[in-house]
């Protein structure tokens, strides 16, 4: 019996089909660019990969290959539930739900929290309802984990009927995969969860820090919305609130183009002068030479380790910091320039721990004696999955 897992984002769908008992993955992939012309599907199984085009493809036309593929595999009769991961929760969700009428129009209600993520997930929830009609549908929420930030943390200082009357007040996201490496993080150390406080890293194309106090998000640098915060790819994380109207005056933009901007044109491709969101390409830019690049890498890093160091005065005590995502898992470089910084905290560099930690391995990458600081690799799919399971057990038991 398997799990799919679904992350829909706005115009591509992650996917894995996983054997939680077998601790196996069958099949996963990516649709990209879905809605334009060089929309494709790319399937991963058996240690190969390929590519299948789908002109002008939806979701549903996606969700049509993956089950076209899982039937030619036999895999099709074998899915027992679908979890589906979906950005914002608001207040309504501390936990995963099984997904009924209700749910969906809870998960509709939080759209205008989250415009560019939330109808992407409910589109996908709805093309794939279609596809597989006689299992069990999970949602699976990034803010849910958050939901035990008090309220000192989560409380914006704004008028009270802000929050009261709109819901204004931040909720962070990536709770999945705090959640995740938190655990994996006190396994690592040999540490019961409930006795750590851990800051970790989530360094994706979204980026966020959490403090992990045995176990539960007590803070985290996401917002409102998944703009708040660290610089990510194409995010610009904080600026002044008066950014805004400032621009509007000043070069005659509306707010929805401010947003646009500061969502889709800013953080590591704004300041590299639009070389790029990639990191890795802008460290081999940096590494030539280019200004730019090197200003991001620079800029990231500082606001990074600045975030980290302030998730100290959540937890009180710091037990061990947690880098993981893309980034995280990948670039030596990064973490290195951040536990540099962060020696304020009390952490040292083992600087062939570091170089040595790479995706599929992770581990230690502090000196003896430092505070820890360890990479641990994310797998929202797997996290996805096993919370689905959960829930269904709880439903049938
Ligand atoms: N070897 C590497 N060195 C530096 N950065 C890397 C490396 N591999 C991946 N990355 C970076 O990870 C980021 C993507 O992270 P990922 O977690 O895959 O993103 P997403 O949030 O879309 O899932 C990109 O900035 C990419 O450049
Ligand atoms: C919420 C969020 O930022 O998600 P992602 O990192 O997938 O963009
Ligand atoms: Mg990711």
């Amino acid at each position: 019996m398997a799990t799919l897992v679904l992350n829909c984002g706005s115009s591509s769908v992650k996917f894995a089909l996983l054997d939680l008992a077998a601790g196996i993955t069958h099949l996963s992939g990516l649709a990209e660019r879905l809605g334009a012309a060089e929309a494709s599907v790319t399937l991963r199984a058996g240690g190969e990969a390929w590519d299948q085009p789908i002109p002008g493809g939806s979701y549903a036309d996606a969700f049509a290959v993956l089950a076209a593929e899982l039937d030619t595999r036999g895999l099709g009769k074998d899915v027992e539930a679908v979890g589906h991961r979906v950005v914002h929760g608001g207040e309504h969700f501390q936990a995963p739900a099984l997904i009924d009428g209700e749910v969906l129009a809870a998960i509709r209600a939080c759209v205008p929290l989250a415009p560019l993520h939330n109808p992407a997930n409910l589109a996908g929830i709805e093309a794939a309802q279609a596809t597989f009609p006689q299992v069990a549908h999970v949602a699976v929420f990034d803010t849910a984990f958050h939901q035990t930030m008090p309220e000192v943390v989560y409380r914006y200082a704004v008028p009270d009927a802000w929050y009261t009357q709109h819901g204004v007040r931040r909720y962070g996201f990536h709770g999945t995969s705090h959640a995740y490496v938190a655990e994996e993080a006190a396994r690592r150390l040999g540490r019961p969860l409930a006795e750590l406080n851990l800051i970790t890293a989530h360094l994706g194309n979204g980026a966020s820090v959490a403090a992990v106090q045995g176990g539960r998000s007590v803070d985290t640098s996401m917002g409102l919305t998944p703009l708040e915060g660290l610089i990510m790819g194409t995010r610009s994380g904080d600026v002044d609130p008066g950014l805004h109207e400032f621009m509007a005056r000043q070069a005659g933009l509306s707010l929805t183009q401010v947003t646009a901007a500061l969502n889709q044109a800013s953080g590591l491709r704004g300041l590299s002068g639009g070389l790029g969101s990639d990191m890795r390409e802008l460290e081999q830019a940096a590494a030539q030479g280019h200004a730019g690049a090197r200003l991001a890498v620079a800029a990231f890093v500082y606001r990074l380790a600045k975030q980290m160091a302030g998730m100290a005065v959540a937890l009180g005590r710091v037990d061990a910091l947690v880098f993981t995502g893309g980034i995280g898992e990948n670039s030596a470089t990064v973490r290195a320039a951040t536990l540099e910084r962060l020696g304020v905290l009390g952490a040292r560099l083992d600087p062939q721990a570091n170089a040595l930690a790479v995706r599929g391995q992770g581990g230690l990458i502090s000196a003896p004696g430092s505070l820890p600081a360890l990479v641990v690799n994310t797998n929202e799919e797997l996290a996805i999955a096993r919370t689905a399971a959960q829930v269904l057990q709880g439903v049938t038991a």
